[in-house]
């Protein structure tokens, strides 16, 4: 589990009127959680609030937006954002609220006390789920101003094509599962670099329901050898200008506009 970063900002709405009788206090949590998009998102969708009585919730919109409020006292507003690293999904959890001296005072030590204690249970649930989700990893190998692209043999997706890769064993991780296909599918050896995206598979992957599974990319570049076909149909070298007319993988398509920055 990775440590939770709790940082207080406290700060005025900018143009109110109220800017010196009334604060806003922002609280901002990152933490970074250790599963795909799918898993992290879930979890914080079904996961239960935050704050006990007299916090109510007053309007649901799980996982991205939530709004409390107990009898006179302020609205307290939490929001979650998600975005793919190359480590695992870096979720910002952002509780603000509108309010005089003594909530900003009470409530803010009553707020991060009760966040901890919920993005600890949620960073632990989300690390365990994921160990049901079959990864996929995927090599975007770049020489010059080309990306190597791989035409799939056999199989749901034959003929289309995509970034060779496959699937993380249990317990490898992920950047060692991308060298380790790289040299089984392509007999070379990559160094991996900048990571480009993450997207939900619409395969059903080992077994799990469709939508579950992500795959990974990152950059790569030849250490050695020169790659040969040895289980896809075909492999090219293509250019930015190329990407979009090949036939790809549906669920690929949404990682070529950062393929395409990477060719410059
Ligand atoms: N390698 C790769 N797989 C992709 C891409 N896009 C995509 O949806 N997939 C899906 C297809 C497969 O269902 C799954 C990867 O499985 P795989 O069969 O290539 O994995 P693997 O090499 O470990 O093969 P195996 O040992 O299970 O036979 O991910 C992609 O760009 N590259």
């Amino acid at each position: 589990m990775t440590p939770i970063v709790p940082c207080v900002r406290r700060g005025l709405v900018a143009g109110s009127p109220r800017w010196e009788a009334a604060g806003v206090v922002h609280l901002r949590f990152s933490t970074l959680v250790q599963a795909p998009t799918t898993v992290a998102f879930d979890v914080a969708r079904a996961l239960g609030r935050p704050w006990r009585a007299p916090l109510q919730e007053v309007e649901s919109r799980r996982p991205h937006r939530d709004v409390y409020a107990g009898g006179p006292g302020p609205r307290v507003v939490h929001t979650r954002e998600f975005t793919a690293t190359g480590a695992g999904t870096r979720v910002e959890e952002l509780v603000d609220w509108d309010a005089g001296p003594l909530d900003q005072v009470v409530l803010r030590r009553r707020v991060v006390r009760a966040m901890r204690a919920h993005l600890d249970g949620y960073a632990a649930a989300a690390a365990t789920r994921a160990l049901d989700v079959v990864q996929v990893v995927g090599a975007a190998v770049v020489r010059g101003d080309r990306v190597l692209v791989a035409q799939r043999r056999g199989g749901a997706f034959d003929g289309r094509w995509e970034f060779p890769g496959g699937k993380v064993e249990r317990g490898e991780h992920d950047l060692d599962a991308l060298v380790r296909e790289c040299q089984e599918e392509l007999g070379v050896r990559v160094e991996p670099g900048a990571f480009v995206g993450e997207v939900v598979l619409d395969a059903r992957i080992g077994g799990g329901p469709p939508g579950t599974s992500t795959m990974r990319v990152w950059a790569a570049g030849l250490v050695s050898g020169e790659p040969a076909a040895r289980e896809h149909a075909d492999l090219r070298w293509v250019g930015a200008g190329e990407l979009a007319a090949l036939d790809w993988i549906p669920a690929d398509r949404p990682l070529l506009p950062a393929v395409r920055a990477l060719l410059g």
